[in-house]
């Protein structure tokens, strides 16, 4: 098993490409995954059973699985079921939905985090949208808070670069486990702000890894 200190102050780089976008692959999730590392990423973060399978083959640092179903309410790892297959196909993590919204397959956090627990090696991370959420999921067992779904519930609003505010919350109230930043962070400096606000680590995804919105950033910026 990883140690999770390894992952301390570190850069994990989520890989994702989107349901018909080209990259969606799960060998180009993987070249994808092996050159975050060369950079530097400590970890990575891998959606979907195929390119969780591809990635833990061709990297030897931490994999935070999650496998997306559906794109409203609770859509990441939304059951036990894909949770569970997320840890057997090689996610050292699994990362799960971790707000306090009924989940699709009517257990409740705990009992998913339990369960998983008990039949895998597997860490859980649970995505949460807001403190009260964050608070529920240490409650209920999980073993690393992210800030994932920070302005994609109602709960808090979309902050254009990492939500801080809430970075700080989590820290004052000293949750007893870590709290990863995810979400939003596009630049070096953003990065640093959240480990400055209290982030354990910090995830990053579009701004290094999807290409199509980078690359709108910059077309975007030439024709104002
Ligand atoms: C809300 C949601 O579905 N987040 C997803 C979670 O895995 C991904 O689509 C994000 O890319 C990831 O969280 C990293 O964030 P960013 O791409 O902003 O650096």
């Amino acid at each position: 098993m990883f140690n999770l200190e390894s992952l301390r102050s570190s850069l994990i780089v989520s890989c994702q490409a989107y349901p018909g976008e080209p990259m969606r692959d799960p060998r180009t999730t993987a070249q994808v995954a092996q050159s975050a590392v060369i950079g530097g990423a400590a970890g990575v973060r891998v959606q979907g059973i195929g390119d969780i399978r591809a990635v833990r083959a061709a990297v030897d640092v931490p994999v935070i699985g999650l496998w997306k179903d559906g794109h409203d309410g609770v859509f990441i790892t939304p059951t036990l079921r894909h949770a569970l297959a997320c840890a057997e196909a090689g996610a050292d993590i699994v990362a799960l939905d971790g707000t306090r919204r009924e989940r699709p397959d009517g257990l409740t956090l705990a009992e998913t985090v339990a369960a998983l627990h008990d039949q895998t090696p597997a860490l859980v991370m649970a995505d949460c949208g807001s403190a009260a959420d964050a608070e529920a999921a240490a409650a209920a067992g999980a073993d690393i808070i992210g800030t994932t779904l920070a302005g994609y519930t109602d709960e808090r609003p979309k902050t254009t670069g990492p939500d801080l505010e809430l970075l700080q919350e989590l820290a004052a109230l000293g949750l007893g486990v870590p709290v990863i930043a995810e979400g939003r962070i596009h630049t070096p400096a953003q990065g640093r702000s959240a480990l400055g606000a209290g982030a354990f680590a910090v995830v990053v995804g579009t701004a290094i890894t999807h290409p199509a919105t980078i690359t709108s950033w910059f077309a975007a910026a030439l024709e104002s």
